[in-house]
């Protein structure tokens, strides 16, 4: 299926300005910076279900999403979200690599956290067929199996994609958990200063905890206008406690702006 072409006007690019990573910068040695999107219902749910892709942005906030993509040099997510929706992970904008020019400018390196190198890659994953057509970049899957099936490793070599391996910090309720200063660690190692977290619901919870809070640059969230009913995918970090254990809010947002776009409205905040 074709991919569409999306635009994003300069006046409407304007309010975002503040919550992105500066167009040119000096990396002088820092971890880099992440900025956290999503797209939320009004009930705190990014997906209707675990494994249903589930569309929540309008048309003018997707575009918005495609011009924060082209802002950054990496877009991260979970190996759940990977699993689930068999995501594009490229920039769809008018005059991106691929959509109007030659070369992959502008297209982020999509970024998988699969701890365990579960995620079912094959020549049919959009994400390769993409990379295969010029219109984005096979991605970089961050594990600690010290062995992914070969057949993965391959096929990722073949298209300009790899594993790269780093050791497991925790298990969280059964699930493998990687360390956000060691993954930062080595996506500077390759070169990537500027990442953009989009998902899923392990990932987002997992950096508004206390402790990887400082990690984050900005947050930008897209509220639509409906409710998906409970059994989501739902943003919901663990609640904090003072010294003496009572209840605290988990996390506030500051320089707060908020900007209706279409139906939805857009949340921007850094910590
Ligand atoms: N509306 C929106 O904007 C978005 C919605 N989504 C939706 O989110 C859903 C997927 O969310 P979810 O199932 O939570 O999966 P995630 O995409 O958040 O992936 C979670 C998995 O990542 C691995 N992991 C490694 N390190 C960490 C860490 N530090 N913190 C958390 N997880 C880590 C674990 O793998 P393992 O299980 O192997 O141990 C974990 O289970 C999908 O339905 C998708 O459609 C996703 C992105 C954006
Ligand atoms: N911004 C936003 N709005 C939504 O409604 C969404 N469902 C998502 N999901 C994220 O975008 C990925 C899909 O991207 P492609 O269109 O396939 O490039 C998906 O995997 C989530 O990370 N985001």
């Amino acid at each position: 299926m074709p991919e569409e072409t999306l635009s994003f006007s300069d006046s409407e690019r304007e309010f975002l300005e503040k919550y992105l990573p500066p167009n040119s910068r000096q990396h002088d040695g820092k971890l880099p910076s992440i900025t956290l999107t999503f797209a939320t219902s009004l009930d705190s749910s990014i997906a209707l279900a675990p494994g249903v892709r589930t569309q929540l942005s309008g048309p003018r906030s997707k575009a918005m999403t495609h011009y924060i993509r082209s802002r950054h040099d990496a877009i991260l997510i979970g190996v759940g979200t990977a699993a689930a929706d068999d995501p594009a992970l490229n920039c769809r904008l008018e005059g991106a690599g691929g959509y109007g020019s030659d070369g992959l400018s502008q297209q982020p390196r999509p970024i998988v956290i699969d701890p365990s190198a579960r995620w079912a890659l094959s020549e049919q994953s959009r994400i390769l067929v993409l990379a295969k057509a010029g219109r984005g970049r096979a991605p970089y899957i961050l594990t600690s199996n010290p062995s992914p099936p070969k057949e993965s490793v391959e096929l990722l070599e073949r298209y300009g994609g790899k594993y790269i391996s780093m050791g497991l910090s925790k298990v969280v309720a059964g699930r493998s958990h990687l360390d956000w200063k060691t993954i930062l660690e080595q996506l500077k190692d390759e070169g990537l200063h500027s990442i953009m977290v989009e998902g899923g619901g392990s990932i987002i919870n997992s950096l508004l905890e206390p402790q990887n809070q400082n990690h984050v640059s900005s947050v930008i969230v897209t509220i639509a206008p409906l409710w998906l009913g409970q059994g989501g995918v739902v943003v919901s970090p663990e609640q904090g406690t003072d010294e003496t254990g009572t209840v605290i809010t988990a996390s506030t947002l500051k320089a707060v702006k908020w900007h209706p776009l279409g139906e939805d409205i857009v949340l921007c905040g850094t910590f």
